[in-house]
């Protein structure tokens, strides 16, 4: 036993005797040493006194609201991160605490293996992480570019999500870096030494899908050759990104509430009980609100992991952050390809900074690269640019509604033999393709101009393979 003694102090903040004394002695197993309030008021007292590493809190405490308590704590100097207890009626005030910087929230009934996980991961200490703009990820050799008020919001927003282990839930078009955006949560967050593993909901075939997130044992179904571990397990003490979650299937859609209420999961094709301590970034590029009105996404699921939401802004409402990030991908393009570009033309820049950008960042990044793989030179002149960029802007200038809408007049609709009409998906699959080539092969261009989002695009064309 002793060589787990001595872990750090944890204070219990809990009105519950009972319930008390059975986290205090779940903790102190663990090799944590505990000491119980069983009101808000002795809690400040004691904080003041002595601040521990961890405090473990019920929202609802007889005589102050445990958000009293934990806005306390941050005024502090050395503040220990909060881990919240919640009763399922009380979710709305978690969530409220992990915008207030809260660590965690565990939802009534949890399993000492949670509590345990949870205050581990909330030993460490808040002043290790720092978003700031330009942030360097070293290791991805990828960097968060921005310097406008809009993305200021953001990093800030980061700065204080990274230190918890809130769901963090990030909205924003195709191509605005929603990616980017949550490898930098992690990357600045304390689990940064543990694996960032990314999963597209849209991509995964549904069949599939809880096999991908759960994994399976060996016979579970016909191919599942040996046991395997699914993204939940094998994203363990770091990050788990889903992507394009609001693909993801409303019977998946029960599994993942699930193991966000518990933290636990089995695999498909096993009953044994396992558990895995990760925090959950997620993203989508529609809006979660309509998904939830229609009946496609889960309220209940939504609410729980819109915790910390992020809303990264299209490109063209960051101002000077657009030529900024044309110079940093310039840069990338330019050594990448060998070439000895150092900057753009004045009409280069005024073109880029009134356009709309409706594929954001990627699609600058798309018009950048190609001109610099075909041209050579020192500047980036408007002759060099791809003719559909040029194309894309002068559309924007009469406007995206105006084209389609001459588009439609122009459709003369004439009776024909049936044996003539196509089915519609060939008429679509037609329509997409014929709008991909037009924009040479940019599909959040594209899917832009046909006014669906990319990640409709994508889907589609896997269905016809
Ligand atoms: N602020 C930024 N700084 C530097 N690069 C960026 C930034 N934002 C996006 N990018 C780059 O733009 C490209 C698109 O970003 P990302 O894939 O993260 O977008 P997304 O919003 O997840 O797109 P989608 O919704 O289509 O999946 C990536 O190559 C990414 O590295």
């Amino acid at each position: 036993m002793s060589d787990i003694i001595d872990k750090g102090l944890v204070y219990i903040v809990e009105d519950s005797i009972a319930s008390g004394a059975l986290y205090a002695s779940q903790l102190e197993q663990a090799g944590f040493q505990c000491k119980h309030f069983t009101d808000g008021y002795s809690a400040l007292v004691g904080i003041k006194e002595k601040m521990p590493a961890v405090i473990v809190q019920d929202v609802c405490l007889p005589d102050i609201s445990g958000l009293e308590v934990l806005q306390f704590v941050n005024k502090q100097k050395n503040p220990a991160n909060v881990v919240m207890i919640t009763s399922n009626s009380s979710i709305d005030i978690a969530v409220e605490a992990m915008r207030l910087g809260g660590f965690d929230f565990l939802e009534k009934p949890f399993t000492s293996q949670r509590l345990i996980s949870s205050v581990e991961s909330a030993l460490t200490p808040k002043e290790q992480v720092k978003v700031q703009p330009l942030v360097k990820n070293r290791d991805k050799n990828q960097d968060f570019v921005g310097e406008s008020l809009a993305m200021k919001t953001v990093f800030r927003l980061l700065d204080s999500a990274a230190r918890s282990k809130a769901c963090v839930f990030i909205t924003g078009e195709s191509g605005t870096g929603k990616e980017v955006c949550a490898q930098t949560l992690h990357d600045t967050s304390p689990r940064n030494t543990g694996p960032f593993i990314a999963i597209n909901c849209a991509a995964i075939p549904a069949e599939l899908f809880e096999s991908e997130f759960f994994g399976h044992v060996k016979g579970a179904f016909s191919g599942a050759l040996s046991d395997r571990k699914g993204a939940v397990e094998v994203a363990n003490g770091g990050t788990l990104f889903l992507d394009e979650l609001c693909e993801m299937e409303l019977n998946l859609q029960a599994k993942l509430l699930r193991f966000l209420q518990t933290g636990i999961f089995s695999k498909v094709g096993s009953s044994e009980v396992l558990h895995s301590d990760v925090r959950l970034v997620c993203a989508t590029n529609r809006n979660p609100i309509i998904e939830v009105a229609e009946g496609r996404f889960r309220e209940d699921l939504y609410y729980r992991l819109n915790v910390i939401p992020v809303k990264l802004p299209p490109l063209r409402e960051r101002g000077g952050d657009i030529l900024l990030l044309a110079e940093y991908i310039l840069k990338q393009k330019s050594d990448s390809n060998a070439k000895h570009f150092t900057g753009f033309s004045d009409e280069v820049k005024a073109l880029f900074c009134n356009y709309d950008w409706p594929g954001n960042i990627r699609e600058l990044q798309n018009v950048i690269e190609n001109t610099v793989v075909i041209n050579d030179g020192d500047v980036i002149e408007k002759d060099m640019l791809p003719s559909s960029f040029g194309l894309g802007a002068v559309k924007h200038s009469i406007s995206a509604k105006s084209v389609h809408n001459t588009n439609e007049q122009s459709v003369q609709l004439s009776p024909m033999s049936v044996h003539d009409i196509e089915p519609l998906w060939q008429v679509e699959k037609r329509a997409i393709e014929n709008a991909i080539k037009s924009c040479e092969d940019n599909i959040p261009l594209a899917a832009a101009y046909l006014g669906v989002s990319a990640s409709t695009i994508y889907r589609k064309i896997k269905g016809w393979s």
